[in-house]
């Protein structure tokens, strides 16, 4: 299963967060945000990791193609999350400008059934889809859960990943309920914005090892 960690911003976290087994690392590029970090900040990060086997996200939320484009070759960032009100036309223009390779996820903050059709019309511009909480004043890293009885069918043809509200307290559920192909985790496993708490994240591997056995041995 794909796990990202989100909100990274200190080099010796990341380095122990992937070696516990997270596959993507994401970087808040969004200015307004606690977890907020800079192209520089974002390139030791990636310095520290040395060509460890991990996807490295920056998240962005409607800003234009020319920053996000910078951001991805100075912080040698091997993906982009749009969360905030990017448009069709905005990703498939931003796929043409960008280097060949690098994903792009489109987060969709979910309040009704009908944000999963509008996320669904994405997967012809994106590679990747994140669904995410709606939170009236804040565009991410709220906490909050999604309704997941609203997931039981969801099946939009394209990678996708679980996000919003996770921890290792709730994960089980989570994955039992939902099955996501991918699951996308920030504040439950901080101690502060931007703070990573690696007994948490730990915790959230050995939950997950757990899940991974129940769901096979019931196959
Ligand atoms: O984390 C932030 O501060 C943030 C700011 C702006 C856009 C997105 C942000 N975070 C994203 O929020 C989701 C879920 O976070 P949580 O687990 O509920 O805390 C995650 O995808 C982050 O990338």
């Amino acid at each position: 299963m794909r796990v990202k960690i989100c909100g990274i911003t200190k080099p010796e976290q990341s380095v122990a967060i992937a070696n516990l087994g997270a596959t993507a690392l994401g970087f808040i590029c969004v200015p307004s945000s606690p977890r907020y970090v800079t192209n520089l900040q974002i390139q030791q990060v990636v310095q520290a990791l040395k060509g460890m086997p991990v996807d490295l996200i920056g998240v962005f939320a409607s800003t234009t193609t020319e920053i996000i484009c910078q951001a991805v070759e100075v912080g040698g960032l091997t993906g982009v999350q749009l969360h905030g009100g990017e448009s069709l036309e905005f990703c498939d223009r931003l796929g043409q400008q960008l280097p060949e390779g690098v994903e792009i996820l489109k987060a969709i903050r979910v309040k009704a059934a009908t944000d999963l059709e509008q996320a669904r019309d994405y997967r012809t511009v994106v590679d990747t889809l994140l669904l995410d909480a709606y939170h009236p004043g804040l565009l991410g890293g709220t906490g909050q859960t999604l309704d997941w009885n609203l997931l039981r069918e969801f099946n939009p043809g394209c990678p996708w990943l679980l996000a919003g509200g996770l921890t290792p307290e709730n994960i089980q559920e989570a994955i039992a309920q939902v099955k996501p192909p991918g699951i996308d985790l920030s504040s439950g496993v901080e101690r502060s914005p931007g703070d990573k708490d690696l007994a948490k994240v730990a915790e959230l591997f050995f939950k997950l090892k757990l899940s991974v056995n129940c769901l096979s041995e019931r196959a």
